[in-house]
């Protein structure tokens, strides 16, 4: 009788995930609300790198990470250092959350191309791509729908409220309507024709927990206001009606319209409302500041590209995207 070997594969010694970041072209803020938003994922990616190691380690290139160290008590995980507060907020429960599924010591190298908070779903492409390289270290399978539900806890517990918009979009990919159908979320994917996006990024001054509590805030304050989260919702449905047939002069006219009620919700600077208007002026058919607001990100639809954004570096833009494709979602190596 033969002998019965036990095969194991060699232990993977290090992980990469590319994890996309997204651009909102319709909803956000209402989708917290349950309320249906369009959302695009953007081949734009933070890189995630996960090592096997004896202790806990972070590395980010646009952050000061030092003397960070990792405190498990009672199953419950913090991080103390140096960094800014909300890099530790968010690491500590991406660490919770890989303590759950069974992963500690791991050291993690981030390196982003935008900065930190882009009203680009950074936060979530941060979270995506950590869950799904260290949970592929331990040789662990995860499901994009599975890595997405991870990383929004996350997001949820940073931000006090939030939806599955930008950790579906990072791990999923492609274009998404996320809306609430009664207690149950759902995220379809939709077929759309190439939409000729250019994207301005200025400083986002708050972060977008701030802005959720800001725009929950003047709910309470003005429950009136609960009307312009519903005619979000109604915009987006019919904005995604005009995207399928092609319509783009009705997809900008709601995205001003869109804009114009985030302005009313408090969440516009006047950095980004002068953009938006500047590259209206240049030709744009419709703009709008994309995702939570306080700063961030501008999205400008049209095909003229050069002058729209020539329109943002005149106003002050830290940088001009243009965007021709979408991404394909989390990739692991
Ligand atoms: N390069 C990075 N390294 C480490 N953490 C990062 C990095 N980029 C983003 N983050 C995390 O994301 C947080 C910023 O998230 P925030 O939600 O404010 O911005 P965003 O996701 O780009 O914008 P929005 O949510 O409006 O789309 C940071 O505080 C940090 O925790
Ligand atoms: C402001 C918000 O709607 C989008 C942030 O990108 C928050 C969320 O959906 O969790
Ligand atoms: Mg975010």
């Amino acid at each position: 009788m033969g002998e019965v070997e036990e095969v194991s594969g060699t232990p993977i010694k290090s992980s990469k995930a590319l994890a996309p970041t997204k651009v909102t072209l319709f909803g956000e803020h209402a989708v917290v609300y349950g309320k249906p938003a369009l959302v695009l994922s953007i081949p734009v990616y933070v890189e995630v790198e996960t090592e096997r190691a004896d202790e806990f380690s972070l590395e980010s290139g646009p952050v000061s990470l030092n003397k960070l160290s990792l405190i498990i008590e009672e199953d419950e995980v913090r991080l103390s250092g140096e960094a800014r507060g909300e890099v530790l907020r968010y690491f500590s429960y991406i660490l919770e959350s890989l303590n759950i599924i069974g992963i500690r010591d791991v050291r993690i190298r981030i390196s982003s191309p935008l900065p930190v908070g882009a009203g680009l779903g950074t936060s979530a492409a941060v979270t995506v791509g950590t869950i799904a390289a260290a949970s592929k270290l331990n040789d662990m399978s995860l499901t994009k729908e599975k890595i997405a539900e991870l990383a929004w806890e996350v997001e949820k517990r940073v931000q006090g409220r939030a939806s599955p918009m930008d950790t579906s979009a990072s791990a999923l990919g492609g274009a998404l309507l996320i809306r609430r159908d009664g207690e149950k979320w759902i995220r379809e994917k939709i077929t759309i024709n190439e939409v000729p996006l250019v994207i301005g990024l200025f400083k986002k001054r708050w972060t977008t927990g701030e802005l959720v509590a800001r725009v929950a805030k003047r709910l309470t304050e003005y429950p009136f206001l609960n009307e312009i989260i519903e005619v979000i919702g109604d915009l987006t449905m019919e904005a995604l009606n005009a995207l399928e047939s092609g319509d783009l002069a009705k997809v900008g006219e709601l995205m001003n319209v869109n804009h114009g009620l985030l302005e009313s919700l408090g969440v516009v600077t006047k950095e980004i409302a002068e953009a938006v208007h500047a590259v209206r002026m240049a030709g744009a058919l419709g703009a709008k500041v994309s995702g939570a607001g306080g700063g961030g990100a501008v999205v400008a639809l049209g095909d003229n590209v050069d002058e729209i954004s020539a329109a943002f570096k005149a106003v002050g833009a830290e940088r001009v995207l243009v965007i021709r494709r979408l991404s394909r979602g989390v990739e692991v190596r």
